[in-house]
């Protein structure tokens, strides 16, 4: 176990730089980074700097163009946090640092080279985080080979400017890092979905989105129409973030101990941890449609508030992420309300991951935690003037907690926990080619794709009873959402306790009958996580395998992973660690819930 001390000296030694200056520095390498010593000219203090490991990519060894030098050069790139001149958001961004440093110890170019070997290898096996020791001999070899990555391009997530990160910054730091890969930029809808149906498997290390959500889940839901899909669906996966949402590169920005971020500073933390490479399995959830549509998600399952504002602020796409808080704004405005029954199969046994930024209190919740100011909050958009202006205006409405019910069918008489029943297609009031009409021409065209994968054996078809042990639900929702991630969006942190491979669904449910006051207190509290502990009694969260979703209200907005499906009932079951995930870090470990 001695290979793990951080402290330990991996390698040490003397060198100039490049430029040549008369610069000297004593360099040593730790499990941390590298800890650089000025020697020449001999500095007033004791000063050393640190290059954190976590902010490297990579490590080159270079030779002069003057054939007479014998010196080898080796240069590291990393990418640390600076405060930013202008101080918007979170005041920090990432730059990209350079330092080369001059072997000049032997009178050969080669045992020079030897010696920029040496230490390139050691830094780009800490990276990738190979294991290592001070015996380790740092030869070449000890590496593996280039990784060959599949970058898929969706120039039309988010606000549009993947192409332009992507020449910014993605495929510099790739270079760094040594990955090799191929970029494909996605043509319409669908597109990524055929793509990795046709793809040979063995080609690739892995699959990247440089995108939103959205374009994940068609690249897992066309690798599971695979016919050799246990196979294709063990092939990683990872997002470099360009969407709006961004809820699981928030969530892999979480894992890795990262401030909660937007933007670009997301953006380079994410391409940081894909340089490093570290993959973990993640849940995927089978969702069936009413029509027995069976696609793969990853992140979540949405109904009523959220599906509303996700696909409603559509139009407001030229505004990035802060398309959802003007979203938010608006449907908290007309705030509305749907009937359904939601069944559900509990986890009684089910463990809460502690991720090592939290601090626990006592009683276990999680009152200490406090996160760095975020780049852009909804309290930023000045949500809670609005919501002061709101309560003069409408106090009446407020105070009695009554919001307007969207279209619901006749009231079924017992609102709580009942057992198993059956659904009947035919409760949904309304004329379903009325549905139709008004849902799907938003809808983006759904093939019949034949998605394959493992059974569903929670569940029985829908309309059929479910087993006795279910938990059954039926009220006025104004949301249900099943999520599986940490991140809603990258500044949503609405499952804390979540973690890629839990095992869980985590199903929240918000009630009629909460003000939108209490609503919006709600979702501001998300943002740093801690929404649970405002005790609203309207808001329920249980950990559950499988559940099945039936709307009583004939109108309404169904999402899987922020896409919209057709709307009905629909029903889910998890799949533990049927996927395989790039989160470039793995520092979760499991306690009692
Ligand atoms: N060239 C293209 N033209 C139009 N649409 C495309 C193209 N390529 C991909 N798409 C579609 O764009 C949709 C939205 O992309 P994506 O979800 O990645 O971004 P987003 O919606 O902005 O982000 P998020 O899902 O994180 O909120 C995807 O579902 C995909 O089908």
């Amino acid at each position: 176990m001695e290979y793990r001390q951080s402290s330990e000296t991996l390698l040490h030694g003397e060198f100039g730089v490049y430029p040549s200056k008369g610069i000297r520095y004593a360099l040593s390498l730790t499990r941390t980074g590298l800890h650089i010593q000025r020697l020449i000219p001999k500095p007033e203090d004791d000063q050393r700097l640190l290059l954190p490991l976590s902010d490297m990519v990579g490590c080159h060894t270079l030779r002069s163009h003057s054939s007479g030098d014998v010196f080898a050069y080796f240069s590291i790139y990393s990418y640390p946090l600076k405060k930013k001149k202008v101080t918007m958001g979170s005041g920090r961004t990432r730059q990209r640092l350079v330092r080369t440093f001059r072997v000049d110890e032997e009178s050969e170019y080669n045992k020079n080279l030897a010696i920029a070997e040496k230490w390139a290898t050691a830094i780009k096996c800490l990276i990738q985080e190979i294991p290592i020791g001070s015996e380790t001999e740092f030869v070449p070899e000890l590496l593996p080979r280039a990784r060959r990555l599949m970058l898929l391009l969706n120039p039309c997530g988010g606000r549009g400017n993947a192409p332009q990160q992507c020449q910014t910054h993605i495929l510099p730091m790739l270079t760094e890092a040594e990955i090799s890969y191929n970029l494909i930029q996605t043509e319409r809808p669908n597109h990524a979905r055929e793509l990795v149906q046709g793809i040979n498997l063995e080609e690739w290390d892995g699959i990247i989105v440089i995108s939103g959500d959205g374009l994940l889940y068609e690249v897992i839901n066309g690798l599971m129409e695979r016919p050799d899909w246990e196979e294709a669906i063990k092939l990683p996966v990872g997002i470099l973030p360009c969407g709006s949402g961004n809820a699981l590169a928030g969530a892999i920005n979480y894992n890795a101990g990262f401030d909660q971020a937007m933007g670009s500073e997301l953006l380079l933390n994410c391409i940081l941890l894909l340089c490093r490479g570290t993959v973990i399995p993640m849940d995927l959830v089978s969702v069936t449609t009413c029509s027995g549509i069976r696609s793969f998600s990853f992140l979540s399952v949405a109904w009523g508030f959220i599906s509303d504002v996700d696909v409603e602020s559509e139009k407001y796409r030229h505004m990035g992420s802060a398309r959802f808080t003007v979203g938010t704004m608006v449907r908290v405005a007309s705030l509305r309300t749907y009937r359904g029954r939601l069944s559900y199969l509990p986890v009684l046994d089910a463990h809460r991951p502690i991720c090592r930024s939290i601090t626990l209190s006592p009683n276990g919740s999680l009152a200490q935690f406090q996160r760095s100011q975020l780049h852009r909050t909804i309290s930023d958009f000045g949500l809670c003037e609005e919501r002061n202006v709101m309560y003069k205006r409408s106090s009446a409405a407020l105070d009695t907690n009554e919001l307007p019910s969207f279209e619901t069918s006749p009231s079924p008489s017992s609102p709580t926990a009942l057992h198993s029943s059956s659904f009947n297609f035919d409760s949904l009031s309304g004329d379903p080619s009325d549905q139709d009409s008004v849902y799907s021409k938003d809808l983006k065209p759904q093939k019949h794709h034949q998605v394959n994968g493992p059974k569903d054996d929670l569940l029985t078809p829908l309309g059929q009873p479910l087993p006795k042990n279910w938990i059954i639900v039926e009220d006025n929702f104004v949301l249900v959402l099943a999520i599986y991630q940490s991140h809603l969006g990258a500044d949503l942190f609405t499952a804390p306790f979540s973690t890629f491979d839990d095992g869980l669904i985590h199903l929240f449910f918000v009630k009629a009958g909460i003000s939108r006051a209490a609503l919006v207190r709600l979702f501001l509290a998300m943002e740093k996580g801690t929404h649970l502990e405002t005790e609203c009694p309207y808001l329920t969260h249980i950990p559950v395998r499988a559940f099945r979703l039936e709307p009583l209200t004939r109108k309404g907005i169904i999402t899987v992973d922020g896409e919209r499906v057709e709307y009905g009932p629909v029903q889910a079951q998890l799949h533990k660690g049927l996927s395989n995930l790039i989160t470039g870090s793995c520092k979760v470990r499991l306690t009692p819930f």
